[in-house]
């Protein structure tokens, strides 16, 4: 099997690193624009082989796809990041023609493939992928609501005394500052409410902190985060090659699951050989379905500038 990579860049290299390290694959192709840097990053890699006993090949390209060919799975980090002080929406004029690119040289050499795109604006260039190869709607995934609720039971853990591991917690919507939707309601200590461990204005500092995770990091290293985003594209990607049927949280196209039309927006989805294979729908109170419409109203705002800018 081969799983290939784009961007070696900070998210990319991460991504790839714990693809190598947990051997999802027998070669991961590392792609990147910039003459030599996926070489050199590959390298670099491949040279840990030896001292942690993986036997995943990794192979660095400079914009060659033909050596992609043949991926099951291909992620997309591609793109700029922020910088402090900007919202992940301010990338979309630079991103939507990379990400637009990207998706389909990758299509043309491995028709099969299934895309988990990474590149901010996230959920409006996991869209963007969708319209522009014309994949089948579960072969194209946006990783981010995996990264938030990781966040979020960071969050919760800290509050709690509690290992992370021991907390069940989900983020659904956009990935946005504003957008991204922490169910604190719904979110359990193994099997216990949370709720019940928490005051009111507890449970409010969890969520908030939640939902600035990325742009406190921004701020905090002065480029966007890449520890977590790698490890969560890595889980989403060992879902779909090892056929795990886990459920993440993860942006894909609805057709009027939680009351969308034609929107990617991050809902609970089971991960698997075949793409993201099931949506599951959660019993949202007013509040919450409130709170989800206009998450999507906003991550619609942001498709509509696909077309004012000429990427769709
Ligand atoms: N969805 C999520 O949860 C997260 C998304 N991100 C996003 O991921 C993207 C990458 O972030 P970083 O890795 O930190 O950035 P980076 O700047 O470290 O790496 C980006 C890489 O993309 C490469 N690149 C640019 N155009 C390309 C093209 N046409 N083909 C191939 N490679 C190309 C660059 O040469 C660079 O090496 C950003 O858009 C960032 O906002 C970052 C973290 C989490
Ligand atoms: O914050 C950013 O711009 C990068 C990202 O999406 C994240 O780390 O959640």
């Amino acid at each position: 099997m081969k799983i290939t990579v784009v961007g070696a860049g900070a998210v990319g290299a991460t991504t790839a690193d714990n693809i190598v390290r947990s051997e999802l694959a027998e070669e991961v192709v590392l792609l990147d624009i910039k003459e030599g840097f996926a070489e050199g990053k590959a390298q670099d890699m491949s040279q840990t082989a030896a001292l942690l006993g993986f036997d995943s090949k990794i192979i660095g390209v400079t914009n060659d796809y033909s050596q992609t060919a043949g991926s099951t799975v291909a992620v997309i980090t591609s793109g700029l990041p922020r910088k402090p002080g900007m919202t992940r929406e301010e990338l979309i004029g630079t991103n939507a023609n990379i990400v637009r690119n990207v998706a389909e040289n990758l299509l043309k050499h491995s028709p099969d493939i299934i895309l988990v795109v990474v590149s901010n604006p996230m959920d409006t260039m996991t869209y963007l992928a969708l319209k522009a190869t014309g994949l089948p709607k579960n072969r194209i995934i946006g990783m981010g609501g995996t990264l938030d609720s990781s966040r979020f039971r960071y969050q919760l853990s800290l509050r709690l005394g509690a290992s992370p591991a021991d907390l069940n917690a989900i983020v659904i919507g956009g990935h946005g500052d504003t957008t991204m939707i922490p169910l604190i309601k719904h979110a359990t200590w193994n099997s216990l409410p949370v709720t019940q461990f928490l005051t009111d204005e507890e449970q409010k500092q969890i969520v908030a902190d939640t939902m600035v995770g990325g742009a406190t990091l921004t701020k905090l290293i002065g480029t966007s985060a890449w520890y977590a985003p790698g490890a969560s594209s890595a889980a989403v990607v060992a879902s779909i090659v090892r056929d795990q049927k886990k459920l993440f949280t993860a942006s894909v196209y609805l057709e009027g699951e939680y009351g969308q039309e034609d929107i990617n927006l991050g809902v609970p989805v089971v991960l698997g050989k075949n793409g993201w294979e099931r949506i599951l729908e959660l019993p949202l109170d007013e509040d919450e379905k409130a709170t989800f419409a206009k998450s999507a109203d906003a991550v619609r705002n942001m498709n509509n500038v696909l077309k004012e800018i000429g990427a769709l």
